[in-house]
């Protein structure tokens, strides 16, 4: 049997790297998702592999069950699917050393870290079981979308699907979403793979990755928001390269040489983020109400931008981005660790067509690529499908066939 998982992008409104050291921020899903697909071998396949292919990357890997037994005797059936715990220094460095052996090559090296996080999340899981799992993507990797936690989280909740002890129950064929209690239960193992990732993470990544919509997420707790207000956001990809491990780290080492400034910092955008939760949530009675409400975001986040500045994680790009979109009195801040990446601009209601034309021209004249993504939408969501994906003819199997579905390159211009 086959289960395929698919969870989204994500972007942040307000409070990155603030929400680290305890800060409130806001976040909401995309529609771009992240897809996996797992297979269990029959015995007529007579294969003995846990075999990983990364199709974005074109890269497939695989270990074979007794190298796998032989790394990590302790994992067996002691590791409950159904209680997620973190990965030892121990098992850390025998998953390290299984993920070196892969020779990967050295312009991926950022990969690294995402099948360490594969191979924690399999292996606690599943055992030694073989496998196969293929990736695919429509988000940019490393670039602020939060690909890393839609990585975690499709995974986990993929795995959980076929697991004896954490089974997830679910029956029909189809996109389906799941109960809370299930949710809870992908959303503390991705949390446990974005961990092996960023070294570091608030954890508001993969929480908006598996409940989709909007949130508001502080110290670990989720606050679901409901907004009235559908506004529309350009997501430009600086296409700077960045990582995010060693952005959250740069913050917090800024942090232990300025703490009493950084605490300035980190309360402000609190404050910026808990005011920008309570505009989107307040009714829009008309037009003009619509307007200053927008009015205030845009406000609200070039103040956002300003301190990531002071926390040193913007980048030239993203000036170049600001500068752009100021000129036709737009607003912008960086979206997700920021050093490159991906970058917001609010779009107003009333914004005519054809200067969002104009701006999107311009900046993609400066090398950028600007998309409009749905924002708010769906969470984590499996399908069990007894086609294989290459024979599929629909979404999924372009997808998993490695086909644009917007028939052009790179990601879809909504
Ligand atoms: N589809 C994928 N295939 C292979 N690796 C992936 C995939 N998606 C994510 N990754 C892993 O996640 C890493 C990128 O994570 P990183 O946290 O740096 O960026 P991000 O999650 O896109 O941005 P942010 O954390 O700022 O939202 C990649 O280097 C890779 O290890
Ligand atoms: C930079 C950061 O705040 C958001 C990355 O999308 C890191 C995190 O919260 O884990
Ligand atoms: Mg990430």
């Amino acid at each position: 049997m086959e289960v395929r998982a698919r969870a989204p992008g994500k972007i942040i409104l307000a409070g990155e790297h603030a929400v680290v050291h305890g800060s409130t921020a806001v976040a909401a899903a995309i529609d771009l998702y992240t897809y996996v697909s797992l297979r269990f071998p029959t015995p007529t396949d007579n294969d003995n592999q846990l075999r990983l292919h990364l199709k974005d990357v074109g890269l497939e890997l695989s270990w074979t069950v007794e190298k796998l037994k032989e790394a990590l005797p302790k994992l067996s059936s002691s590791n409950p699917a159904s209680a997620p715990s973190s990965c030892s220094l121990e098992t850390f460095k025998a998953i390290t050393s299984l993920v070196d052996e892969q020779n990967i090559p050295e312009t991926n090296t950022g990969l690294a870290s995402g099948v360490s996080a594969f191979l924690w999340l399999y292996t606690s899981i599943h055992g030694n079981k073989p496998a196969k799992v293929v990736v695919t993507s429509e988000l940019p990797l490393g670039s602020g979308l939060g690909s890393s936690a839609a990585l975690c989280v499709a995974l986990s909740g993929a795995l959980l699907a076929l697991s004896e002890s954490g089974k997830l129950d679910f029956t029909d064929q189809g996109w389906q979403i799941f109960s809370d209690s299930d949710l809870e239960l992908v959303n503390k193992w991705a949390f446990e793979g974005e961990k092996i990732m960023h070294g570091k993470p608030s954890g508001i990544d993969n929480t908006v990755s598996t409940y989709g919509n909007m949130i508001k997420f502080r110290s670990g707790q989720l606050t679901r928001i409901k907004t009235n207000m559908p506004f529309k956001m350009l997501i430009t990809n600086t296409k700077v390269g960045r990582n995010t491990k060693a952005l959250v780290a740069s913050v917090s080492e800024r942090t232990l040489r300025h703490s009493s400034a950084m605490a300035s910092v980190f309360n402000a955008v609190d404050a910026i983020s808990n005011e920008l939760a309570a505009i989107i949530q307040s009714p829009a009675s008309d037009d003009l109400a619509v307007t200053e409400k927008e009015e205030k975001l845009g406000e609200l986040m070039e103040m956002n931008q300003g301190l990531l500045l002071c926390m040193g994680v913007s980048h030239l790009s993203i000036d170049t981005v600001i500068r752009v979109a100021l000129k036709y009195k737009l607003s912008t801040k960086l979206t997700g660790a920021g050093g490159g990446g991906c970058v917001l601009t609010l779009l107003p209601t009333l914004l005519s067509g054809t200067v969002v034309d104009k701006v999107i021209a311009e900046l993609e004249s400066c090398g950028f690529q600007c998309m409009i993504a749905g924002i708010g939408g769906r969470g984590m969501e499996r399908e069990r499908r007894g086609l294989g994906p290459e024979s599929s003819s629909g979404v999924w199997g372009k997808i998993m066939a490695g086909l644009d579905l917007w028939g052009r390159d790179g990601l879809g211009v909504g």
